[in-house]
C-alpha cells in the first residue's frame, strides 16, 4: 500500500503507479523531477491527465496550446497555489523545465471532448476544514465542479500536530445520495524533511488494516477504507490526492465510530 521513491531515471521519474501496478481501475499517478532545460513530453489514448508543477518554473504544451512560465512555487509548502494545466485523453503534452521542477502527473481513464486548458491558480478554490488539532489547508486544483471526465485533484497541508482526512471518511461503495467509489493516492511530503507521519488505511470488517509510517516522498495508495493521517509534532506535511472511480463525484462516508467528533464541533 506504500510505495518508496526510487533514484530518478533517465527521465526524471521517481514514482509510477499505474493501474496495474497499483492493482485497480482508474487512478494513475507518476512524479518526476525534471533538471532546469529538461523535457518531458507523453500522450496517453484511453487517460485524461492533470499535469501539477508542485515546484519550479516550467512551460506547459498541450496540443497547439503553450503556456510559458507556469509555477514558480520554491517547494509544495509555500502558501500559493500550483500551476497546473489538464489534458485530455489522446492529445499530447510536453513540460519544458525552465528550473528544477517537480512534476506530478495524475491520470484516470477519459476520452477525448474536453480542450486542453490552464487550470488558473488563482481559481483554485482554498479551505480550511476542521478545528483545533484536526485544521488543516485544502487547494482544489481539479474538483468535481471543473470539467473532466474522471480525474479529482486536491492538495492539503496539514500542520505539525495535527490530523487530516480525520475523523476517518471513506469513498469506496456506490450508494447514490450517500457514497462514491472512488480510488485514491497520497503522494506525501514533510518539512522538514527528515520528518514522518502516518496514515491508517482500514476497512469496517478489517480486511484492510494497515498502520503506514510515511517519509517524505512516498506514496500511500487507498483502493478502499478509511483513511486517517496524523503529522506529528514539528513536522507540517503535505499531501497531493489524485482519486478517480467509476462517478465522478466525491462523496463519502466517516466512520461511524468517529463521527461524533464532527458533530460535537
Ligand atoms: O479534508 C481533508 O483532510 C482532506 C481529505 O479530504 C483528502 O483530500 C481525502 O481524503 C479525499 O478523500
Amino acid at each position: 500500500m506504500r510505495v518508496r521513491p526510487h533514484a530518478p531515471d533517465a527521465t526524471g521519474c521517481v514514482l509510477d503507479i499505474t493501474p496495474d501496478s497499483a492493482g485497480w481501475q482508474h487512478v494513475g499517478f507518476k512524479m518526476v523531477v525534471l533538471a532546469p532545460g529538461q523535457p518531458l513530453a507523453g500522450r496517453d489514448d484511453g487517460r485524461e491527465t492533470c499535469l501539477v508543477i508542485l515546484s519550479g518554473v516550467a512551460d506547459i504544451v498541450a496540443g497547439t496550446h503553450r503556456w510559458t512560465g507556469q509555477g514558480g512555487r520554491a517547494s509544495v509548502f509555500e502558501d500559493r497555489p500550483p500551476a497546473a494545466a489538464y489534458v485530455p485523453a489522446g492529445t499530447a503534452w510536453c513540460v519544458e523545465a525552465g528550473s528544477r521542477v517537480e512534476l506530478a502527473i495524475c491520470t484516470a481513464p477519459g476520452e477525448d471532448g474536453l480542450p486542453p486548458r490552464l487550470i488558473d491558480p488563482a481559481a483554485m478554490s482554498r479551505e480550511v476544514r476542521g478545528q483545533g488539532t484536526n485544521q488543516r489547508f485544502v487547494r482544489n486544483i481539479l474538483p468535481e465542479t471543473e470539467p473532466a471526465c474522471g480525474l479529482l485533484v486536491v492538495e492539503v497541508i496539514t500542520p505539525g500536530g495535527h490530523w487530516s482526512s480525520y475523523p476517518p471518511h471513506k469513498h469506496d461503495r456506490d450508494t447514490p445520495g450517500e457514497e462514491t467509489m472512488l480510488e485514491e493516492t497520497y503522494y506525501h511530503r514533510l518539512d522538514p524533511p527528515q520528518g514522518f507521519a502516518f496514515q491508517r488505511v482500514y476497512t469496517d470488517d478489517r480486511s484492510i488494516d494497515e498502520a503506514i509510517a510515511v517519509e517524505d516522498g512516498d506514496v500511500v495508495m487507498v483502493p478502499r477504507g478509511y483513511h486517517p493521517v496524523g503529522a506529528p509534532h514539528g513536522y507540517d506535511l503535505y499531501y497531493l490526492n489524485v482519486m478517480a472511480g467509476p462517478r465522478r463525484q466525491w462523496m463519502f462516508r466517516n466512520d461511524p465510530a468517529h463521527d461524533w467528533i464532527v458533530r460535537r464541533a
